[in-house]
C-alpha cells in the first residue's frame, strides 16, 4: 500500500471539495492510503511537495487547486508557474499529479472538479499512480 500525499491549495472550498472527493476516490479504489494538507494557493503546492518528499513518508504526490483568470497577468504567473513546478518535481523523480485547475471561469471549474464529470482530481490522483507504477518498474 502506497502513501499518497494530497497537497491543496483551498482557493474556492466548494471546487476544492469535489477536487479532493475524485482524488481521494481514485486512491482508496486502487487500495493506497492518503492524507492532505492545505496550503494558501496554487503556488505554494511544488515547494510543500518538495519539503514533504524529503520526509520520506510518502511515495506519491497529487497537487488540487483552482486558478480563475482575474484582471492581471497574474493568472499566467500562477498557472503556469505552479504547473512548472509539478513538472520539475515530476522531472526529479516524483510520482506527481496535477490536479490544478487553470480556467476563465467558474463554470468551467464546475464541470472540471465535478467528480461525475470531467473528474480533473481523480484524473490527476491517476496519473500520480501510474508514475510510481513506473517507479516500481523501472527503480
Ligand atoms: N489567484 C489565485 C491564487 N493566488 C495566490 C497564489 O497562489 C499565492 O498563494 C500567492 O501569490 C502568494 O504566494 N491561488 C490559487 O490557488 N488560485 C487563484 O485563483
Ligand atoms: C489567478 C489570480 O491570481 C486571480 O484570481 C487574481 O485576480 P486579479 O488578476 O484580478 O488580481
Amino acid at each position: 500500500m502506497a502513501r499518497v500525499l494530497i497537497v491543496e491549495a483551498r482557493f474556492y472550498s466548494h471546487l476544492n471539495d469535489m477536487l479532493l472527493a475524485g482524488a481521494r476516490g481514485a486512491i482508496e479504489a486502487a487500495g493506497h492510503a492518503h492524507e492532505t494538507i492545505t496550503v494558501p494557493g496554487a503556488l505554494e503546492i511544488p515547494g510543500a511537495i518538495a519539503l514533504a518528499a524529503e520526509s520520506g513518508r510518502y511515495e506519491a504526490f497529487v497537487g488540487i487547486g483552482v486558478v480563475i483568470r482575474g484582471e492581471t497577468y497574474h493568472f499566467e504567473i500562477v498557472a503556469g508557474e505552479s504547473a512548472r513546478g509539478l513538472m520539475a518535481l515530476t522531472m526529479d523523480g516524483l510520482a506527481v499529479g496535477n490536479g490544478i485547475l487553470t480556467v476563465e471561469d467558474e463554470a468551467q471549474a464546475l464541470v472540471r472538479a465535478d467528480p461525475q464529470q470531467k473528474d480533473k482530481g481523480g484524473e490527476a490522483a491517476k496519473a500520480a499512480l501510474a508514475l510510481l507504477d513506473l517507479k516500481a518498474r523501472f527503480g
